[in-house]
């Protein structure tokens, strides 16, 4: 936990850059990245990933061996799956990953430290965490006083209180419990795991397909502020019901810069980005590049890179 910040703190923060970004279309990075064109660097930026929850040890042993084919540049699993993962990719040059508070987010902090703890003991490299999907963006200023606001909540036959909970809810962008205090349970969810995380990077998955354009920005912030400009942030779980989408990952590249900026990190250092869920083509994995991905999540690695192999560039079939 960190006393650096209060939910009002983090409040009047999300409202700024959400205001400064939402709705604004970005114009495209400069210098434009890097846009792999051989196998082997598809492969160097994808996270070859089996998090299905029927995968069988076979099937774990089946995408090993694929993503040291490739030489990708992970495996991604969930974590009871780590010490097989750990085990087949030793010496490789692959690393494995592990998921944590997969899919939806909504365990416990200490669960996932504890998750992401064990996981990192048995190899894990990289830890792909699930964030608290579901965050409330308050409009109203009884909100900052978190006291006010959990008692307008009650429900009271009040005409008052009921009022302003049905006005907070229509003003409430996001699914779930207007919570007070969830900005802080936002940022502290990812602080306490990033120190569980020791030296494995941290990613954490924000599930854009759940939030809206405002909640992409707040989400991808407290998660930046948190990680302070290492990991990555990352947009689905594939169980989300969406995927990676361009325009998403250009706001949280953009997110990542900013928080750079605002922090003042050392040679411009910013968190990444990686683009997850539906991508199952190499121009998908192309565009998601040039608007600032530097990795990517993907179970169809194989078609991916069969596509480079063979020089054949198919059109995106949409990966939802
Ligand atoms: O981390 C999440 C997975 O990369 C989802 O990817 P997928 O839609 O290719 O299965």
């Amino acid at each position: 936990m960190t006393d650096a910040y209060t939910n009002e703190i983090l409040t009047q923060k999300v409202d700024q850059i959400v205001s400064k970004l939402v709705n604004q279309p970005l114009p495209p990075i400069q210098p434009p990245p890097k846009v792999p064109t051989t196998s082997a660097e598809v492969a160097s930026l994808i996270d070859h990933t089996l998090l299905a929850p029927a995968s069988t040890l076979q099937e774990v042993r089946n995408v090993c061996s694929e993503a040291k084919k490739y030489k990708a540049c992970t495996v991604c699993v969930n974590s009871s799956m780590i010490p097989i993962v750990s085990e087949e990719l030793k010496g490789s040059g692959v690393h494995p990953i592990s998921v944590v508070g997969f899919p939806f987010g909504s365990a416990n902090t200490e669960g996932k430290v504890r998750e992401a703890q064990v996981a990192v003991e048995q190899g894990a490299k990289e830890i792909d965490m699930v964030n608290e999907a579901d965050i409330s963006f308050h409009f109203l200023p009884l909100c900052c006083f978190p006291l006010v606001d959990f008692l307008f909540h009650l429900p009271l036959p009040l005409p008052l209180t009921h009022t302003y909970r049905k006005w907070n809810k229509k003003k409430v962008q996001n699914i779930g419990l207007l919570k007070s205090g969830r900005y802080l349970e936002v940022y502290n969810d990812v602080l306490e795991v990033s120190k569980a995380c020791g030296q494995a990077t941290l990613k954490v998955i924000i599930e854009t397909s759940l939030l809206t354009a405002q909640e992409i920005i707040a989400s991808s912030y407290l998660s930046c502020l948190a990680l302070q400009g290492d990991g990555f942030i990352k947009t689905s779980t594939g169980y989300g019901g969406g995927g990676a989408k361009a325009d998403d990952i250009r706001v949280m590249y953009e997110v990542c810069q900013l928080v750079s900026k605002e922090l003042s990190l050392p040679g411009g250092r910013a968190t990444k980005v990686k683009a997850s869920g539906g991508i199952r083509s190499l121009a998908t994995v192309r565009e998601m590049v040039q608007n600032g991905a530097q990795r990517v999540g993907a179970s169809g690695t194989s078609k991916i890179i069969s596509e480079v192999e063979g020089g054949k560039v198919e059109a995106d079939a949409g990966g939802y």
